[in-house]
């Protein structure tokens, strides 16, 4: 049989390829960076129907269920860092991203809070690294808590109306292993101890999504105001990339873009809620990702429905923590930066 369709010459295919790739280089666009724009967009807002919502959603062809070690964890264990009993998670995958695991809000009712004052009160402070030691001295950068308590406005969430205190000022804390911003590098002679709670937490979350044994020696604390986002990119600063990246969510939800291992391929749009998990393992690890939005909760909804109290702090941090977290997102990412027999070289 014979047909006037023409096989493209190599010179065409060049043509071709060379026209994409120039107009690429010209709008500085490809999939990803689209989508991430999209979704970034302020007027008119985006349509935000095909943001996949796994606390609603049921199996799919896109959504499948995961596999979890139900025995890797007792709930013992589980209740002791906040957490259901892995057999009531639910938990997911998605098609076409190997490795990445995805729990909706497995946290028992009220644990929540302990976490989200430790963000708030305990992680910000010394020896932790933030934002403001960079333009700050260390008494300045003391106490960031008990500086900004009695100040945090009490307004509409995100008016731009008061001075904003320290903790509104808060754009990110390290922990373990400081993450150097500027060479995107760990050293062995920038560390602080990890703390052993969030080091449990992470223990028992990898453990029961089939990486036993991890070790969690870098924490990155995002803190996010309602126009915040976090561009694209990949985490791969930590020598151990075969050991899992947890992220667990706190506070107003997020729209998170999980792409593949190549900068342009055009990712997925999930939404991420308070007390949402993220386990980023196999091929995933390495994925490009991004957080193009911050979303408003449903009208006079609060961000802790039913949670409205934590025995770990007063009734008066409590009260602040939520007005903080009424305008705001906390996400906490977790790392093994090395993995077993590793080290870093010697000149660090
Ligand atoms: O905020 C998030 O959900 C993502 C954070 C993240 O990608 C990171 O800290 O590397
Ligand atoms: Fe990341």
């Amino acid at each position: 049989m014979t047909t006037n369709c023409h096989k493209p010459t190599e010179e065409e295919v060049d043509y071709v390829m060379a026209k994409m790739a120039a107009s690429m280089a010209e709008s500085g666009e490809d999939a990803f960076r689209k989508i991430f724009k999209f979704y970034k967009r302020r007027n008119p807002p985006p349509d935000l129907s095909n943001v996949i919502d796994f606390s609603r959603s049921a199996p799919s062809d896109q959504v499948v269920p995961a596999i979890l070690d139900v025995g890797g964890v007792s709930d013992g264990e589980a209740a002791r860092v906040g957490l259901q009993p892995v057999r009531d998670w639910r938990a997911f995958g998605l098609h076409g991203y190997p490795g990445f695991t995805f729990i909706s809000n497995p946290f028992l009712r009220g644990s929540k809070p302990f976490w989200v004052t430790q963000c708030l009160k305990v992680y910000p402070q010394k020896p932790n690294v933030c934002n403001l030691d960079m333009h700050m001295s260390p008494s300045d950068t003391e106490d960031i808590w008990d500086k900004s308590v009695l100040s945090l406005s009490s307004g509409s969430p995100c008016g731009k109306t008061q001075a904003k205190t320290l903790l509104e000022k808060l754009r990110w804390v390290t922990l373990g292993y400081h993450y150097n911003w500027d060479t995107k590098t760990y050293s062995a002679n920038h560390y602080t101890p990890f703390p052993a709670d969030l080091h449990s937490l992470a223990f028992h979350v990898a453990s029961a999504c089939g990486s036993p044994g991890f070790n969690a020696q870098a924490g990155i604390l995002n803190y996010y105001g309602c126009d915040s986002s976090l561009g694209i990119h990949v985490d791969e600063s930590e020598l151990a990339h075969s050991r899992p990246l947890l992220s667990f969510s706190f506070g107003r939800s997020a729209i998170f873009l999980l792409g593949g291992s190549r900068r342009q391929d055009p990712p997925t749009a999930m939404y991420v809620h308070c007390g949402d998990v993220m386990v980023m393992s196999g091929p995933s690890r390495l994925f490009y990702h991004a957080v193009p939005r911050i979303v408003a909760p449903p009208q006079g909804r609060p961000v802790f429905e039913a949670e409205s109290c934590s025995p770990a702090s007063s009734e008066r941090d409590w009260a602040a923590c939520c007005r903080y977290m009424q305008g705001s997102r906390v996400n906490v990412t977790v790392r093994q930066v090395l993995g077993p027999g590793q080290s870093f070289c010697l000149k660090d």
